[in-house]
């Protein structure tokens, strides 16, 4: 379970952002929607462990997470949440296999070759593991990007726009896997996004 409460932000030389409390059980799937520059990135990144807020709380399954240590953080965060971030963010001299592969050791976790395997095999890519980013297609990439949020099965998955760039046929495909290997993992679901494509399919939404 997720739990946000009187979170506030402050940017220096910017706005002062505040967020309605907002709790997410086990395997629930919500949107996060919004107006440009209502806080959507911002919200993620707080919930993620990316940015401190300027106060208030955040918990993942009991632990508060801003009182944990930043070498702590960068563990609970990998072993917990999973990111699916705009762009794919690849490492382009590692091979697919082994840019999934690095989710695990940056999260302290053995590494699972035969859930890399699956993973892979679940997204249609079992035939691209040792081919380079260079060599796959921007869907191809985007799915490479959600077997590495999914590897070290998160409690929490998370997607910042997913779709914005994508044809209707290839979003609703992303929102089919999405949902779809967020219900097989047993992981909670956020979305990012404006796109109304998407809002008929989830039908729990934060507004912000
Ligand atoms: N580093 C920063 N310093 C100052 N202000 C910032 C900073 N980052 C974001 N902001 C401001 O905070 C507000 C929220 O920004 P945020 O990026 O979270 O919005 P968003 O909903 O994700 O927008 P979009 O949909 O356009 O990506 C905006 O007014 C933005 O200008």
């Amino acid at each position: 379970m997720i739990s946000i409460q009187s979170l506030t932000h402050q940017y220096q030389n910017g706005p002062n952002l505040n967020f309605t409390d907002w709790e997410i059980q086990d395997e629930e799937q919500w949107l996060l929607l919004g107006a440009s520059g209502s806080g959507k990135s911002t919200l993620l990144n707080i919930v993620s462990g990316l940015l401190k807020p300027t106060s208030g709380s955040v918990k993942l399954n009991g632990t508060e997470i801003y009182s944990l240590s930043l070498k702590d953080m960068d563990r609970f965060r990998g072993q917990n949440i999973g990111i699916v971030f705009q762009k794919p963010h690849l490492i382009k001299s590692l091979n697919i296999y082994d840019n999934v592969a690095l989710a695990s050791s940056l999260a302290g976790i053995k590494l699972d070759k035969a859930r890399i395997f699956s993973l892979l095999a679940s997204l249609g890519l079992e035939n691209k593991k040792r081919n380079f980013p260079d060599e796959l297609s921007q869907g191809q990439l985007q799915r490479v990007s959600i077997a590495r949020a999914l590897l070290n099965n998160p409690s929490l998955l998370i997607a910042d726009e997913p779709t914005s760039s994508l044809d209707d046929e290839n979003a609703e495909n992303v929102i089919d896997i999405l949902t779809e290997q967020a219900k097989e993992n047993h992981a909670s679901l956020v979305i990012a996004t404006h796109d109304k494509r998407v809002r008929n399919r989830i039908s729990k939404e934060y507004l912000l």
